[in-house]
């Protein structure tokens, strides 16, 4: 008799977290889906959706929502944290007790540590030691689309050669397609990055600009990205890849993306509490351009996109005026 796969833990019952412990229930996979809201959790049991974040996506028999953490942590080899950046430590303090030695860490988590700026990476080895396999999860996927079984291609980055692929083997199937890279810096300024990039096409597209002005937004947005990711160790090659163009095109350009939501409200003239009020669900890139702004200043690395977005979220200037600034700068060679 077939001996049946261990359970894996999502942590996570967001829109993502949801729709990637879906795609590991239908390859067969059996899936804990922690989430923190007890009322939440019941709803998902008793539905057998989320209908909170993804709803009318029913999910596969495999997987089991789950409120209580401590007991399914110190069983479970795989894990995969889909909470917010800004959730990512407390997370990680919560299973850190009751952690298996073999447990692997995977997160699919978008953005900087509040405050310190550190990486996500940082903030796991901080807290759980460097001998421990971890690994991430990133590029242009619309949870909405995964749950709907749409084609979609990510990267999953990891310095532990084996466990990527170990990874890519739990997710992969005939719509999602997961590639390995070793590249976890850069794949990870990437996803932060993008998201900022994201509230600015949402600006622009909010103040009627046109449909130059978001090509070049993305493009000059690709250059800010590079600069800044291979300055911190990324490889240039990884921001032309999912988790850098890809992903930037993808929540530049369509509206499912909430952080350019949210910088379109901004153009429209709510102010930054409403605008994220009204999206009701995570907008990364709004403290992404805190410390991505900061860290910039600190390592003088010119990110005049970035640095508008920064004035606009801290009130100092108005969507319009942060373009201005943008437009009468110096010219200069595009490529120096
Ligand atoms: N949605 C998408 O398409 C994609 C999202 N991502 C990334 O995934 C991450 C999660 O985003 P997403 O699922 O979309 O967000 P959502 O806004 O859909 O959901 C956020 C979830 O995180 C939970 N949460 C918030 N704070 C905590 C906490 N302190 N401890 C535990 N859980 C917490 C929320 O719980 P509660 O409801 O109780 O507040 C909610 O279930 C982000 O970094 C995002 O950038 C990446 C790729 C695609
Ligand atoms: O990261 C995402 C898609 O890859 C989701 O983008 P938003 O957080 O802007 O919705």
């Amino acid at each position: 008799m077939a001996v049946p796969p261990e359970p894996i833990l999502v942590l996570g019952a967001g829109s993502w977290g949801t729709a990637l412990a879906m795609v590991l229930a239908h390859n067969g996979q059996s899936v804990w889906l922690w989430g923190r809201n007890p009322d939440h959790v019941q709803a998902m049991i008793s539905s057998r959706q989320n209908t909170r974040f993804l709803p009318n996506h029913y999910f596969p028999e495999t997987l089991q929502p789950i409120t209580h953490l401590t007991p399914y942590v110190s069983q479970v080899k795989e894990i995969i944290i889909v909470v917010p950046s800004h959730a990512f430590r407390e997370i990680l303090n919560k299973i850190a007790p009751n952690l298996l030695p073999q447990a692997r860490i995977c997160w699919a988590t978008k953005g900087l540590e509040n405050q310190s700026g550190l990486l996500l990476h940082q903030v796991a080895e901080h807290r759980l030691g460097n001998r421990r396999p971890l690994a991430v999860l990133v590029g242009p996927s619309f949870a909405k689309e995964v749950a709907m079984g749409l084609p979609t291609a990510v990267t999953i980055a990891s310095q532990w050669t084996q466990y990527a692929q170990e990874l890519v083997n739990l997710f992969h199937n005939h719509y999602f397609r997961p590639y390995t890279s070793s590249d976890i810096i850069g794949v990870q300024l990437g996803g932060a990055i993008k998201n900022i990039m994201a509230i600015a096409a949402g600006i622009a597209d909010g103040l009627g600009l046109g449909a130059n002005t978001r090509a070049a937004l993305i493009t000059r947005g690709l250059a800010e990205m590079v600069r800044f990711g291979t300055a911190l160790g990324g490889q240039r090659e990884t921001f032309m890849g999912l988790a850098g163009l890809g992903d930037l095109v993808l929540t530049c350009t369509d509206n499912q993306s909430r952080n350019r939501r949210f910088g379109y409200a901004l153009a429209l003239g709510n102010s930054v509490q409403q605008a994220q009020q009204d999206i009701g669900q995570v907008v990364e890139g709004i403290s992404a351009t805190y410390e991505i702004s900061r860290l910039a200043r600190q390592w003088e690395i010119d990110m005049p996109i970035v640095e508008q977005v920064n004035q606009v979220l801290q009130n100092n200037c108005t969507p319009s005026q942060a373009v201005q600034a943008l437009l009468s700068r110096e010219p200069k060679p595009e490529i120096l």
